[in-house]
């Protein structure tokens, strides 16, 4: 049972009339958090929304927590926690008689940790819900999507709207049932210090095609400028070199650094210099030269 992955895709893929989510298969480990990222438009929340049960596929299958939709509907959505780009429209009831709604939806729901929750960031559940600002709408979402106490977590944009203290917040409580419950969590997201801070491995979306999948640690660690006093004239052969500047210092930028390492000692060339990259910059690249993201 524990090899059953959080979620799986097979060949799922989307077509609009101007827009194709191509076909895309991936498997995501239990108990890891995974950013799904890529520049506008590129298909993250028609993926989420695939995910969620609003959008059918035009091809292909999923599997959550090792369920299918429509055999299980009922069953997945007990085990998902879903904090919306947008917040849900409840209407004019009292944000008291939403959590009321919610929590009977959901056989783990944990009262105490709500009511802890609420408290902890702040959230009066007396006022209407229509009249909650924003970012109270995105808090209270945040603390039902917690207290549902759910085995997978979908976050779209979850801090976006969030003020400073709410953010560290819930990044923490991110953090809390990734390391004490296992929850696997999913977030698509264009901050990169939510990147840096939530996630273990980036899912690769450009213009509806999947780039691949990378473990951000590995990316921080092999990922290099390298700055040398002779260039070669050919150096894209230098092994791992994505991109090279010529200057009185030449400047490459490695993706795999041991690998340019060794090539260069063979080729007697010396590094100068050594400096780590930005995640922002790695991602810039890897768009930038989208080939790179197979080898
Ligand atoms: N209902 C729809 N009908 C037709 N085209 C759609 C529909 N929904 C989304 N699209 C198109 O699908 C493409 C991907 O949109 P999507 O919202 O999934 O991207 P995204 O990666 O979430 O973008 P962003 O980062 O801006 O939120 C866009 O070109 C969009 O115009």
């Amino acid at each position: 049972m524990n090899n059953i992955p959080a979620i799986q895709l097979d060949c799922v893929s989307k077509s609009y009339n101007d827009f194709m989510l191509e076909p895309l298969s991936i498997s995501l480990e239990k108990g890891l958090s995974y950013a799904l990222i890529g520049p506008n438009g590129s298909g993250k929340s028609t993926l989420f929304r695939i995910l969620n049960g609003l959008l059918q596929p035009s091809t292909g299958s999923i599997q959550i927590a090792g369920l299918t939709p429509k055999l299980a509907d009922v069953d997945i959505k007990m085990r998902v926690g879903y904090v919306p780009e947008s917040p849900t429209d409840h209407g004019q009831v009292r944000a008291s008689e939403v959590i009321d709604f919610i929590s009977r939806l959901y056989p783990r729901w944990d009262g105490k940790l709500c009511a802890d929750l609420l408290e902890q960031c702040e959230v009066s559940t007396d006022q209407s819900y229509n009249r909650m600002s924003k970012g109270m709408k995105k808090k209270l979402s945040f603390v039902l999507a917690l207290s549902a106490r759910p085995e997978i977590l979908l976050l779209d944009e979850p801090m976006d709207g969030l003020d400073f203290f709410a953010q560290k917040f819930f990044t923490e409580q991110i953090h809390h049932v990734l390391q004490q419950e296992g929850t696997s969590v999913l977030m698509a997201t264009h901050r990169v210090e939510d990147i840096r801070r939530i996630s273990d491995v980036i899912l690769l979306l450009n213009k509806g095609r999947f780039l691949g999948e990378f473990e951000k640690d590995h990316l921080l660690d092999q990922w290099k400028t390298l700055w040398i006093d002779r260039l070669p004239p050919h150096p894209q052969e230098i092994a791992g070199v994505v991109e090279w500047e010529e200057g009185p210092l030449h400047r490459l930028v490695t993706h795999n650094h041991m690998q340019t390492v060794e090539y260069l000692a063979a080729s007697g060339m010396s590094i100068t210099r050594s400096t780590s990259l930005e995640l922002d910059e790695i991602l810039t690249i890897m768009l930038r030269n989208p080939h790179i993201c197979s080898s």
